[in-house]
């Protein structure tokens, strides 16, 4: 067993990293199934099957907020003391942080990975970050002889859960290959991008088209109701054409209902249109789309939405220009 590679959750967060137990088997939480016996009843059998095949992993956790990792530690996760000691301590290391400034600190701050990253180690960042910074944390980890991988990846709290997330990956070919099990354990897919860098420019792409579909639809769904329809066949009339999408049926009918259980917080998609619109700009391409959507959002995140859910865009959009 002790051949096994070990693994780190480096930041586990309450939206995404960290599903309530026992209702639900995260695949963070069957990472750290090394050599332990399931008891838990409520575990869907799909989980099961992969928890026994693929997920036994020693893991070591660490959170800013160190409360957060607490329901992983009474899993069985050792706790780690900072990102320095646990990348030390772990032969891959996942780091999952907010946004650049985040990331940068957590990889090359005075306690950072880095420090504790040698080679025959590799550093995984599975955060939504720009590839400037992508690139900056990748030259320090390969400074060090270790290998880096950026990853960040599509899909949310769900996929999270089932293991069906899809992750965007591009750097140490060699790094890539050593983690793909894992990966396969959190994943229902995964692509390899070539260099560093790609793997963030795919994912800002994905969150830019997402950003504005989810405004476009805000804007459909009050538009119809303003004119006397029912938002719900609304929903049902897109949903069965070529424009029906698994994101507008999951979340339109809590919309309706003015609810936002927050899955992916509306401050990360605004964060996430701004580096795209910067890339955008960057690279000479125009966005004027994003660009709007990108005001609304940040607009919407001053008027204190930034910890709802993204689909809380609608509310940014309630107002009665003709008042
Ligand atoms: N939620 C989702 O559905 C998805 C999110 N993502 C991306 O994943 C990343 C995480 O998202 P999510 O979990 O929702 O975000 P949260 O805001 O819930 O969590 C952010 C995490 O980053 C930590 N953090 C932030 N700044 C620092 C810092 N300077 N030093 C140390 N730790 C820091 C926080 O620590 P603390 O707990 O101490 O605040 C927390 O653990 C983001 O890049 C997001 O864009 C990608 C796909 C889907
Ligand atoms: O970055 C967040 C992505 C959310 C999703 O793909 O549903």
């Amino acid at each position: 067993m002790s051949q096994l590679p070990t693994l780190y959750g480096l930041v586990a967060t309450t939206h995404f990293l960290l599903p309530k137990l026992p209702c639900v088997m995260s695949p963070y939480i069957a990472l750290m199934l090394w050599e332990l016996v399931l008891v838990s009843s409520f575990v869907w059998p799909d989980h099961l099957e992969v928890i026994c095949t693929a997920a036994r992993y020693d893991v070591t956790v660490w959170n800013r907020s160190t409360s957060k990792c607490d329901p992983l530690i009474s899993e069985g996760a050792k706790r780690g003391e900072s990102p320095e000691q646990t990348a030390a301590a772990c032969d891959v290391t996942f780091a999952m942080l907010a946004d650049p400034a985040g990331a940068m600190e957590v990889a090359c701050g005075p306690q950072g990975a880095v420090k504790g990253l040698s080679a025959g180690k590799g550093y995984v960042d599975v955060s939504t970050v720009d590839d400037e910074t992508s690139k900056a944390i990748a030259e320090a980890v390969r400074k060090t002889g270790a290998e880096f991988l950026e990853a960040p990846v599509s899909g949310s709290k769900k996929p999270a859960v089932d293991g069906t997330l899809i992750f965007l990956t591009a750097g140490d070919k060699p790094l890539f290959e050593r983690a793909s099990p894992m990966l396969d354990v959190m994943g229902k897919s995964k692509f390899y991008l070539g260099e560093v860098g790609n793997g963030a420019a795919m994912k800002l792409v994905v969150n830019m088209v997402m950003g504005s579909m989810m405004a476009s639809f805000s804007e459909g769904l009050l538009l119809g109701a303003k004119t006397g329809l029912d938002p719900k066949t609304i929903i049902e009339v897109i949903g069965q054409g070529a424009i029906s999408a698994p994101m507008f049926a999951m979340k339109g009918p809590s919309m309706v209902e003015g609810q936002y259980p927050t899955a992916f917080p509306l401050k990360h998609q605004q964060k996430d249109l701004r580096l795209a619109v910067e890339l955008a700009d960057k690279v000479g391409q125009p966005t004027p789309i994003a660009a709007a959507v990108n005001d609304l959002y940040a607009q919407a995140k001053s008027n204190g939405l930034g910890d709802e859910d993204f689909s809380a865009i609608i509310e940014a959009l309630k107002v009665n220009v003709n008042a």
